[in-house]
């Protein structure tokens, strides 16, 4: 088909965004705690308490984000990731000339931006991919809503058709447990060098407070229950000891459990190996590279964990990309059959347009409820 038959379509991409200078890491986390899916009070309250809250936390993470040469590398393997997908796309000639765009939640490129890049090349359409498997209102949900907005204020009127969430997606089940697999042997051959029992793997995912859960019921924790459930099953290693966990606590609220603090300390006590695997990522960051790498690496050191062994995400692995393309396809025929989002379901404590997954995954999460 020529160029000028094919229809444009715009796939945006959402991520979080992270500070690309120690100067933006104040005003990245006063946006962040400015959103009200993220501190639910009317402002003027919100907008005193983000910027009492990003004063106080911008010397932490200015610190976080020195390990990391004072930036975060999230834009530049979302952009590798965006790259992927349009020529895995484009390779077929299926009536689509597809373009990927970028938008970020909290740090350049905003939505306004992005929203103006789509308008201006021309979209007949528009699917919007959170690069985030798992739905939660306080990531795909805000990111969603914040783009709708933007394509008001920009006058980008492209049909748009979310992929709300991907939590199974058999590429991105494959990859992640080809990834965990790697790690895993390399943590068994240590723990066959040293005697000790086989290693227990830790899927860890971003936590959220408690209330997220419970009084909005996002699915957010069911959905990384299943998908570790998902990778266990891909794995098929017989008798693997696994489990599931929380990290990157912030504030004074109760968060969902456990977390991965309190994992890391029960393997020390017994004696156990582990592999720790984000979960709810799908690139490198400061909550990896950091957080994962050096906080609670030295934590394992601390509490006399035999081995530690932190499986990177899945960033632009092949199965990944194909599993994206599978989404997009998906949400496009979701698009051709029942038409643009319904904006009703937006009135609702949660918000997700995938009525049917979310509404399956309603309940809390099963594993790390017991634990
Ligand atoms: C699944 C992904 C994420 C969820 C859910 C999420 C919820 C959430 N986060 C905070 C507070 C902070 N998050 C920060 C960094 C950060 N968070 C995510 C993802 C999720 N957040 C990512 C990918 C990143 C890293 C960004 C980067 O480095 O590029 C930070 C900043 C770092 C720090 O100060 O620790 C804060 C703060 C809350 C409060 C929340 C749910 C309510
Ligand atoms: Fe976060
Ligand atoms: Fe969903």
């Amino acid at each position: 088909m020529s160029e000028t038959t094919r229809k444009k379509r715009a796939i945006v991409l959402f991520n979080l965004g992270g500070p690309d200078s120690p100067e933006a890491v104040e005003p990245f986390l006063f946006n962040l705690f400015n959103d009200p899916a993220i501190i639910s009070l009317p402002n003027p309250f919100r907008f005193l308490l983000a910027k009492l809250i990003s004063r106080r936390r911008a010397p932490i993470a200015r610190e976080i984000y020195d390990h990391i040469g004072g930036k975060s590398p999230l834009l530049e393997l979302t952009r590798e990731q965006a790259d992927a997908l349009q020529a895995a796309l484009n390779s077929e000639d299926d009536g689509y000339e597809n373009r990927c765009f970028i938008a970020m939640r909290y740090w350049k490129p905003f939505a306004d931006e992005s929203a103006q890049a789509v308008k201006a090349w021309g979209a007949d359409e528009q699917i919007l991919l959170p690069l985030y498997p798992q739905f939660s209102t306080t990531t795909s949900g805000s990111s969603v809503k914040d783009w709708k907005r933007a394509c008001h204020k920009v006058g980008l009127t492209a049909p748009i058709k979310t992929a709300c969430c991907y939590p199974t997606n058999p590429g991105f089940v494959e990859a992640s447990a080809e990834m965990i697999r790697e790690g895993y042997d390399r943590a068994l051959a240590k723990t066959v060098e040293l005697g000790i029992d086989k290693p227990r793997v830790l899927f860890s995912a971003h936590g959220v407070p408690k209330a997220v859960i419970t009084k909005r019921g996002d699915p957010y924790q069911s959905q990384i229950e299943k998908t570790s459930a998902a990778v266990v099953e891909k794995m098929a290693i017989e008798g693997l000891d696994w489990n599931v966990c929380y990290q990157s606590r912030v504030g004074p609220m109760e968060w969902i459990g456990p977390s991965t603090e309190h994992e890391i300390e029960r393997a020390g006590r017994e004696g156990k190996a582990i592999v720790v695997v984000p979960i709810a990522f799908v690139t490198e960051h400061s909550e990896t590279l950091v957080e994962l790498d050096i906080e609670y690496g030295e934590l394992a050191h601390e509490k006399q964990v035999p081995v530690y062994e932190r499986v990177r995400t899945v960033c632009s692995h092949p199965k990944f990309i194909n599993g994206l393309v599978s989404v997009v396809k998906q949400t496009q025929h979701e698009l051709d059959k029942k038409g643009s989002d319904d904006y009703t379901v937006e009135s609702r404590g949660w918000w997700c347009p995938d009525e049917h997954s979310c509404a399956n995954a309603k309940q809390p999460g099963l594993k790390s409820a017991g634990a």
